[in-house]
């Protein structure tokens, strides 16, 4: 991870080749480095990009959830649910800067931030069902609060992958903007969130998304529980092995 300040915003650049696929060290990684961010008195914003061409994040570390070992899935899953909890609840300002693509745990960190910004020509979306496998009920809410519940259901059940355009048309994303000139817009949409008093806006913020923290935090054993005990099906695993090698085909092919 490549963290930064500039001033009183962090920049965070996602730097984990090829791919940007989040890891248990990854995640742990990215937690440490949002919640010092979070903690600094000078700090007011966080912009959250990519330092990889064409890709923002692959999202989970699929080589995590297959054949895994139980008590490191656990730390895993403790591990992705402490990740949204911070980007989501944060009292910083924060602004996604979608320069790749960016499919299921990737588009979850930027459904995660205040504003999403997003290059041409890219894809993105929560694209579980594809791998056989079910987006948690924080993921839905992520979602659902940002594009609405008819969008999202049919988004969730298809696993659809949104191109920039479509995203933009429902909401998913704020804004397209040219690849170079994305970190100058995520700094003029900071801009825009700092003319608001800060304890103004994070009171708001907190009073619009602390139902939703709250509910994963009063079923986060429980959520990992069913995390662990779903993804260790013999029928998951194999549904991950699957998709694996079409991943690997896709590459060859
Ligand atoms: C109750 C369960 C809920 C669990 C929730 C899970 C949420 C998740 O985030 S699951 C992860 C879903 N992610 C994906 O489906 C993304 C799959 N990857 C892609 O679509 C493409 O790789 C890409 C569009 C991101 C990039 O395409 P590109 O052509 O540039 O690269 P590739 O040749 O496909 O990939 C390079 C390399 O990386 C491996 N890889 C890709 N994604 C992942 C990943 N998420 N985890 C682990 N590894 C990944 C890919 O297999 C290639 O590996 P090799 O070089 O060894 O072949």
């Amino acid at each position: 991870m490549l963290t930064f300040k500039e001033s009183c915003i962090g920049v965070m650049k996602l730097s984990k080749p090829p791919v940007n696929s989040l890891n248990l060290e990854y995640l742990t990684e990215f937690n440490i480095a949002i919640e010092k961010l979070e903690n600094d008195k000078s700090c007011r914003g966080v912009i959250i990009t990519s330092a990889l061409p064409k890709i923002f994040s692959a999202g989970l570390d699929i080589l995590e959830m297959y054949q895994p070992n139980t008590d490191r899935l656990r730390q895993f899953w403790t591990q992705v649910q402490q990740l949204w909890i911070n980007l989501y609840g944060s009292q910083v300002a924060t602004v996604a800067a979608i320069n790749g693509h960016a499919p299921a745990g990737g588009c979850l960190v930027s459904l995660s931030c205040d504003y999403r910004i997003m290059a041409p020509n890219y894809t993105i979306g929560l694209n579980e069902t594809q791998l056989g496998i079910v987006a948690p009920f924080w993921f839905s809410d992520t979602i659902t609060n940002t594009i609405g519940f008819r969008k999202a259901e049919r988004a969730l059940q298809l696993g659809y992958m949104f191109t920039t355009d479509e995203a933009k048309a429902c909401g998913l994303i704020d804004k397209i903007v040219p690849p170079d000139q994305i970190m100058a817009v995520a700094h003029e949409e900071m801009k825009k969130m700092f003319a608001v008093p800060d304890f103004a806006r994070q009171i708001t913020k907190n009073q619009c998304r602390k139902q939703f923290i709250d509910k994963l935090h009063a079923k986060r054993d429980a959520d990992t529980d069913n995390f662990v005990n779903f993804i260790t099906k013999d029928s998951i695993q194999k549904a991950m092995g699957k998709y694996l090698e079409s991943l690997k085909k896709r590459k060859s092919g």
